[in-house]
């Protein structure tokens, strides 16, 4: 059978800052239309495992690849063609239109001196309308809602045309509505076949948008891979160090507490 090549594959993967490793063993795939979250506890090192990822920061040990290609060897250009980058707000104090930033994301593959053209303009668009925020192009962001700055930079990131997006807790600090929006945002671009990953702190949530978890605390990798496989009340109270149930409702969606 022939071997599809993931988005992103790490083997034997330590990752930290200043050539300490906080987390080491990392084993990760991430495919097309697939979304992985990664769940661990405040300061596990899922922040660092993206900046890794993203090529920000150097692996301590390990091998990552995107699209089959060594991270170690492509310039930031070249990764920003395979891995778009969600941060967990949008830091502007600047009155950018929303158009403004996701035409950021479009214009990412361009060289030093290239400015955006219609091209760019209209997969920016394209990527708002995605995301069912069109009518929020000319807005000024400082003016927007939480909710509605995070759609925008999954806009940024959609107009960004890799093939993967990383998204650190990308609901954090969003009301109920907001929550769900963006879920349903994640849910979409894995439809249209783009790979995310995702940090998480709500299992609820990991469970409701994951295809496959990663489960990760300061003591290591717990579990890496199919959601109902590895996301296992014994697996959650070790990486969490309290009691957690699982519950199964009748429309098969997994419920912990
Ligand atoms: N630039 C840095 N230099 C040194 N240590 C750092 C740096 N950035 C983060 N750390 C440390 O690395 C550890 C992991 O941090 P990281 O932000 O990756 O965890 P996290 O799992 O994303 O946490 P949270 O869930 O709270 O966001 C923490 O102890 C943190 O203090």
């Amino acid at each position: 059978m022939e071997r599809v090549t993931p988005l992103i594959e790490a083997h034997g993967l330590a990752v930290g800052h200043r050539g300490k490793a906080l987390i080491a063993g990392i084993e990760l795939r991430l495919d097309a239309g697939r979304v992985l979250c990664l769940l661990g506890p405040n300061g596990a090192g899922k922040t660092t495992l993206f900046r890794t990822l993203l090529g920000l920061i150097p692996p301590i040990a390990g091998e990552i690849a995107l699209d089959g290609r060594p991270l170690a060897r492509l310039t930031r250009a070249r990764i920003a063609r395979h891995l778009a980058h969600v941060p967990q707000a949008l830091a502007t104090p600047f009155a950018f239109s929303a158009l403004d930033i996701v035409l950021m994301g479009a214009a990412a593959g361009l060289g030093p001196f290239d400015r955006p053209g219609k091209a760019e303009a209209e997969r920016a668009m394209a990527a708002l309308d995605t995301l069912g925020i069109a009518d929020l192009a000319h807005s000024e962001v400082t003016r927007l809602s939480g909710g509605q700055r995070q759609l925008v930079l999954i806009a940024r990131a959609l107009a960004q045309d890799a093939g993967a997006i990383v998204m650190d807790e990308p609901t954090a600090s969003l009301d109920f509505a907001n929550r769900i929006r963006v879920g349903r945002a994640v849910r979409g671009l894995a439809r249209a076949g783009i790979g995310v990953i995702l940090s998480s702190h709500d299992p609820n949530q990991a469970a409701a948008l994951g295809d496959d978890a990663l489960l990760m605390n300061r003591h290591g990798v717990i579990a890496c891979g199919p959601v109902d496989e590895t996301m296992t009340a014994g697996n959650l109270t070790r990486l969490y160090g309290i009691r957690v149930r699982r519950e199964q409702g009748s429309d098969g969606r997994l419920r912990f507490s």
